[in-house]
């Protein structure tokens, strides 16, 4: 990852995008592309400017969203898409409490060389989000930078957002997510030991535990696509507390088709494809292994091979 620096005074100048940029959406991307195009043109460095963490931490702490990407993944995923420098900078209070155009100009013109922002129709900024779009073309007129204002990119009639694209993982609405996101929906970690009770009964499932927190969609079962040493393997996913069991901790388990290898202490990454079924509480273990096998079955027959026509089961 980018280290935060002080300054960045490149003597090119530089285009920059400013938001938080959770998840990298498809509305961010449109913001990307315009920095991008800018820097070719105008020959300048693209950037992007974010913060560690979400300004909600210190403006409404109540308020402040599990997040849709970590910032190892939100830079990675940036760079990727061409912008050569991200910078995560700390929402700090000074920062909270700056007017529109000190923040212009004591912190980001100072801070770094600006030649152009680029910002969404809806980006605001400064103390409580008092400066617009119309706020920063004045600013840009009157401290000599360019100004690019993107227009909302919509989906299904609705912008894109950060706040839609969290609001469908956490109703389970996995298979609605990728057309936001412009990528499958996906999570990352560590395969841990759980306590072998799956493999007893011919379900072994591996443990997914997360390097850092995210959101995550609501318990249930899911049919997800696993990414292992860079192979994907059909999988069905149980994220619960698994409701048979009393005081059973939170997990996060797959059963991975067609696999049989020991895997503890890997890199493991689920994409969610859909979901098949909310936790159920069952009274006995026999009762839940065979609901599992069945829904194992299921899966198989009906959606490995005709990815189109799941519905759900029972
Ligand atoms: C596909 C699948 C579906 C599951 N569904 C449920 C469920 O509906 N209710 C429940 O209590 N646990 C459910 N579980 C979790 C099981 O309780 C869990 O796999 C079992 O306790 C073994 O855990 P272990 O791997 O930690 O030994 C499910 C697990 C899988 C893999
Ligand atoms: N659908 C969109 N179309 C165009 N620009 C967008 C869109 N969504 C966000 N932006 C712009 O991207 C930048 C980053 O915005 P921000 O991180 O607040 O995203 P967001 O999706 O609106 O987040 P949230 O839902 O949490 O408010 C801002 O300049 C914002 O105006």
């Amino acid at each position: 990852m980018k280290k935060r620096r002080e300054t960045n005074k490149s003597d090119q100048g530089m285009v920059m995008a400013l938001g938080f940029f959770d998840g990298v959406h498809k509305g961010h991307q449109a913001l990307l592309k315009k920095v991008i195009e800018i820097s070719e043109n105008d020959h300048l460095e693209s950037g992007v400017m974010t913060f560690v963490k979400h300004p909600l931490t210190l403006i409404f702490p109540a308020y402040t969203p599990d997040l849709i990407t970590t910032n190892d993944e939100k830079v990675k995923i940036i760079h990727s898409l061409g912008i050569q420098h991200v910078y995560l900078d700390d929402f700090n209070e000074k920062l909270m409490n700056l007017s529109s155009e000190n923040f212009i100009r004591d912190y980001l013109l100072v801070k770094y060389n600006i030649k152009h922002l680029v910002v969404g129709f809806n980006y605001t900024f400064g103390y409580k989000g008092a400066g617009n779009v119309e706020t920063l073309k004045k600013y840009g007129k009157k401290y000599h930078f360019g100004v690019s204002v993107v227009s909302p990119c919509i989906i299904d009639g609705e912008p894109v957002s950060s706040t839609r694209i969290r609001g469908l993982i956490e109703a389970g609405k996995v298979d609605e997510i990728e057309p936001l996101l412009g990528r499958p929906y996906q999570i990352k970690g560590k395969i841990v030991k759980g306590k072998g009770l799956g493999h007893q009964f011919d379900v072994p499932t591996a443990n997914l535990k997360l390097k850092s927190k995210v959101i995550l969609p609501s318990s249930g079962v899911y049919y997800t696509k696993v990414i292992l040493h860079d192979h994907v393997y059909d999988g069905l996913t149980n994220l619960g507390a698994n409701p048979t069991f009393k005081q059973h901790p939170y997990t996060i388990e797959t059963f991975i088709y067609d696999f049989d290898e020991n895997i503890y202490n890997q890199t493991m990454s689920l994409t969610f494809v859909k979901k098949i079924r909310d936790e159920i509480k069952f009274d006995n273990v026999d009762e839940l292994m065979d609901r599992i096998k069945y829904d194992i079955d299921y899966i198989d027959k009906i959606y490995r091979n005709h990815p189109s026509s799941l519905q759900g089961t029972k």
